[in-house]
């Protein structure tokens, strides 16, 4: 077992009958869902909610009912990864792009559980390129803005050399910030932003944290109150 497969298959535990579950995006929420998928097989009641269309199919294929979100008014618990954690539980997601539905699943939810590898647990958030989504009209100009507000790098995200959409039908520039001393000043900045539409830093969302190690192990972090 590795890393993110312990960290997964942990917080799949988490899930009990009745629950509404959001299912997160990328390759440790792939062994939440695998795992999650495997327990239903065996009998589980849920109704789940995916935070992109991958994780729509991947859900499909196990077995998972889905529901629109517009059937309920919260979900139970999300259980989702990162790319880094910080020591007070402050995040960067997006790597895989899906930032804005798995921000509103996470604050939408009672119990936000991040699964990571031991790898993703850092000092201070910023090494990784922080992912802001942006509105397409216009998008040049809001990178301007952005440029002449951070003296960092920005990097429109490209795939198979177009300009990356969303599953919402937004781009993606990636900042790097190399090290981001107040996560919750520049996320209530980005938020100000006209044609940002979201970004990447998760502030006081995260409930649990579950880490996974390379031998198998996990350990178990919650939020101090
Ligand atoms: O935020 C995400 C997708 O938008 C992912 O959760 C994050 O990128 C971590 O991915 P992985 O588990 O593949 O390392």
């Amino acid at each position: 077992m590795n890393a993110k497969q312990a960290a997964g298959y942990r917080a799949a535990e988490l899930v009990q009958d009745g629950m509404v579950v959001g299912l997160g995006t990328g390759s440790t929420a792939y062994y939440a869902i695998e795992k999650i998928g495997e327990r239903v097989a065996q009998g589980l009641q849920i109704r789940a909610i995916a935070t992109s269309n991958a994780s729509e199919e991947l859900a499909l294929k196990y077995g998972i009912p889905l529901i629109p979100a517009s059937e309920v008014e919260r979900l139970d618990i999300a259980i989702d990864g990162a790319d880094e954690v910080d020591p007070e539980m402050a995040l960067i997601k997006g790597g895989g792009g899906a930032l804005l539905r798995e921000k509103l699943v996470a604050i939408n939810s009672d119990r936000f559980i991040v699964i990571a590898d031991s790898g993703k647990m850092v000092p201070q958030l910023g090494q990784f390129k922080l992912p802001i989504e942006l509105v397409p009209f216009c998008y040049e100009w809001t990178l301007g803005q952005l440029k002449r507000n951070y003296d960092v790098q920005f990097e429109m995200r490209t795939r198979d050399g177009e300009l990356y959409v969303t599953d919402n039908g937004n781009y993606i520039v990636d900042a790097a910030f190399g090290k981001i001393p107040s996560p919750a000043q520049l996320s209530h900045e980005l938020k100000m932003m006209t044609g940002v539409v979201d970004h990447g830093l998760f502030v006081d969302i995260a409930d649990t944290v579950i880490v996974g190690y390379e031998d198998g192990r996990t350990e178990m972090i919650e939020k101090k109150h």
